[in-house]
């Protein structure tokens, strides 16, 4: 079972600005390595911050043909992290081989990482989508088309907008996960996002999951803002 927490977004340059910014907080948190921050440590973070007793979403969102994804998977199974996710653009076939190698990866008795597929990026507009991807849908269409997929391919769950999580909610279950970035404070600057909404529109319009980077990490005080966070989140 995947903790609900919202997920904080560590997009940090190194070790040294994850590990200052960690120690500020008095509990366990459920963070996010992503691309910037696995690209200058490797493995290494990953190992550390569960170390610390951390839940850990490790956003690589692998692209790359089937075979390849499925080693890939393999390998990132033996980090022992929560959450993994590829592109729902690389396909069924892709989808299904990074699940395989998840699986294959898992140490026996051990629980395997969800397995989610990003859908549009937050930070695609549909003008964007149909003038650049060549995509005739309409974004809410085509997200709706992958996230089918990726339940069809056995996954279990999707990154997308809270503009779309009620939809898929509709159509591929209440248990399919929906995470959901783009998420700002009323008010709060979108900086390269594009579809975006506040903790509480998340919780109201269907996520399952919310991941916060700079409305947390580039706060003055970074321990308040999780917190008023958590507080939209959490309300009823
Ligand atoms: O569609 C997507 C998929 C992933 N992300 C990641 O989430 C965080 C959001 O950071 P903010 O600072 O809150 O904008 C970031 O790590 C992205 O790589 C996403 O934004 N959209």
């Amino acid at each position: 079972m995947l903790n609900t927490k919202p997920i904080i977004a560590l997009d940090f340059p190194g070790e040294k600005d994850v590990l200052n910014f960690l120690a500020q907080f008095d509990e366990k948190l459920f963070v996010k390595i992503g691309m910037e921050l696995y690209m200058q440590e490797g493995p290494s973070i990953v190992a550390k911050v569960k170390e610390q007793g951390h839940d850990i979403f490790l956003d690589l969102k692998l692209h790359d043909i089937p075979n390849t994804v499925k080693s890939a998977m393999k390998g990132l199974a033996r980090l022992g992290v929560d959450l993994v996710n590829v592109h729902a653009a690389g396909g069924r076939a892709m989808m299904e081989g990074a699940l395989e190698g998840l699986e294959a990866g898992t140490d026996a008795g051990k629980t395997r990482a969800a397995l989610i597929a990003v859908t549009q990026l937050t930070s695609t507009t549909e003008q964007q989508m149909q003038q650049e991807q060549k995509i005739s849908l309409s974004l809410n269409e085509s997200v709706l088309q992958y996230a089918q997929l990726s339940k069809q391919a056995g996954l279990n769950g999707v990154v997308c907008s809270v503009h779309e999580a009620n939809a898929i909610r509709e159509i591929c279950g209440e248990d399919f996960l929906r995470v959901t970035p783009g998420i700002r404070m009323l008010g709060g600057e979108a900086h390269d996002q594009k579809r975006i909404a506040t903790p509480d529109g998340a919780k109201k319009d269907g996520s399952s999951l919310i991941v916060v980077g700079r409305a947390i990490t580039g706060a003055q005080n970074p321990v308040t803002a999780y917190k008023e966070v958590c507080k939209l989140w959490e309300a009823k």
